[in-house]
């Protein structure tokens, strides 16, 4: 079993090569394309969905059959194809110019795996089962779902506030740690939850005053 270290990664204008034009191929796009990659895909068979993103500009298209040297000037590789041939071809490939591939259908023959994942605004939740169950990764996700809702993005926005207003205003190192506390552990997640947004502003001010 391999050990995979979890990062979070800057791919912002990143060249991202993603082979295979089918569902698997569609999902490992619109993740990329979300993190702000430049996406690049080859793959002779493509969905429409993936035809028309490419027809608008927002991913470059090759219709053909991966070949090799494609690899060359690309940083991740996606291989989700329905040809096993093609994953040890790309393999190679990437071995040779150590570049990180993802491979859909053999995921050992690569370096790197996705996990399911939950967005809140600056908050990520990700899960993994270390490619035993997908489905499971994906389960848990529709569970956190539902108990990590939006109200967490506006807390985190704020907390983020909070927190640089609190690095200038309060030199105390212990003091500051103890706001900081205070605000994770106050009502304000629960005054967002509940839309009472004009008590907000009246929250903190009562959680700086006692901290005083
Ligand atoms: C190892 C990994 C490599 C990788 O793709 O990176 C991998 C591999 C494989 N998946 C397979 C099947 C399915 N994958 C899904 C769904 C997802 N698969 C994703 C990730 C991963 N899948 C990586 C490990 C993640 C982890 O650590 O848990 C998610 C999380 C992210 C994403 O793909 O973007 C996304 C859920 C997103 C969400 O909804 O939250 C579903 C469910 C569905 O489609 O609804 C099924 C059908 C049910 C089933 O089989 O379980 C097969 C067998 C194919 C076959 O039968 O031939 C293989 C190959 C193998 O296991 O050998
Ligand atoms: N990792 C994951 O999340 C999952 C992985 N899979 C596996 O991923 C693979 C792909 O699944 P789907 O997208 O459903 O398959 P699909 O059959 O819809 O698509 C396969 C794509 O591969 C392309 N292709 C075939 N030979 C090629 C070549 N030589 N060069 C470039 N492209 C080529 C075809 O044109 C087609 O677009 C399957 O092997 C499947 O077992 C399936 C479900 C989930």
């Amino acid at each position: 079993m391999k050990k995979y270290y979890p990062l979070l990664v800057d791919l912002d204008q990143v060249k991202c090569l993603v082979i295979g034009g089918g569902a698997v191929a569609y999902r490992k796009v619109l993740s990329l394309k979300e993190s702000g990659a430049a996406v690049t895909l080859i793959s002779p068979r493509i969905l429409e969905p993936l035809a028309q993103m490419g027809d608008q500009g927002e991913i470059t298209i090759l219709k053909r059959r991966y070949q090799w040297g494609d690899l060359k000037g690309f940083r991740l590789v996606y291989v989700a194809t329905d040809d096993q041939e093609v994953g040890v071809q790309v393999c190679n490939e990437a071995k040779d110019e150590g570049i990180l591939l993802n491979m859909a259908d053999n995921p050992s023959l690569g370096n790197f795996i996705v996990p399911s994942k939950i967005q809140r605004g600056d908050l990520s939740l990700c899960i993994s089962t270390n490619g035993k169950s997908p489905l499971l990764a994906k389960k848990i996700r529709q569970e956190l779902e539902v108990r990590y809702g939006q109200e967490y993005a506006d807390f985190l926005r704020l907390l983020g506030q909070e927190r640089e207003a609190a690095l200038r205003e309060i030199p105390d190192g212990d003091k500051r740690k103890a706001y900081f506390e205070a605000l994770v552990s106050s009502d304000l997640l629960d005054l967002m939850r509940e839309g009472r947004k004009e008590e907000i502003s009246e929250r903190l001010a009562e959680i700086r005053k006692k901290l005083e």
